[in-house]
């Protein structure tokens, strides 16, 4: 059993969304894995007790994180997480010049503390609703590559 986190920000409903059906996937595959709103103020250092790390957040002002994510954001910086595997979705809106900006910040930070980051983080158009099985599957194939890594490092 491999330890997965979900840790999202969410305004208005769309990531959270995002969030459930990738939780799903995941859990189809028989993993089991914490899901935490970000605005319940948890510490980054939380990440480290964990094998995965799924990280969700929507995108504010000009290409911005979200506000519920900075102090997250900030803690990160002292946070190693060499060995583990990342990656990161959001729900975006092509009206906007920055599409998505918020998921390859957090994409390029992962990368920064060491983490094996998933390359293309999944940027959804507004509402999931006719996406949920691309986020299913985003959930299985982050199980299947964490599994693949951690039977790796076992043999090796
Ligand atoms: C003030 C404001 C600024 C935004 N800036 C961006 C942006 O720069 N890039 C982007 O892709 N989406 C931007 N969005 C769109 C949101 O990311 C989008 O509405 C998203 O679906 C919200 O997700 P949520 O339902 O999880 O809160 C912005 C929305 C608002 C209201």
């Amino acid at each position: 059993m491999v330890k997965i986190v979900l840790v999202f920000a969410s305004m208005s409903g769309n990531t959270e969304m995002m969030a459930d059906a990738i939780a799903e996937g995941v859990r189809e595959v028989g993993e089991d894995l914490e899901v935490i709103d970000v605005i319940n103020g948890l510490e980054a250092s939380v990440l480290e007790d964990y094998d995965g790390i799924l990280l969700g957040a929507y995108t504010w002002g000009d290409g911005e994180l979200p506000d519920d994510f900075l102090d997250f954001y900030d803690e990160m910086e002292n946070v190693d997480l060499t060995g583990k595997k990342a990656a990161v979705f959001g729900s975006c809106d092509s009206a906007y010049p920055q599409y998505g900006a918020a998921v390859d910040i957090l994409m390029e930070k992962l990368k920064e503390r060491g983490a094996e980051v998933h390359p293309h983080g999944l940027k959804v158009e507004l509402t999931p609703e006719k996406e949920e099985e691309a986020c299913r599957t985003f959930g299985k194939n982050f199980v299947t590559s964490l599994q693949t890594r951690i039977d790796q490092k076992r043999e090796d």
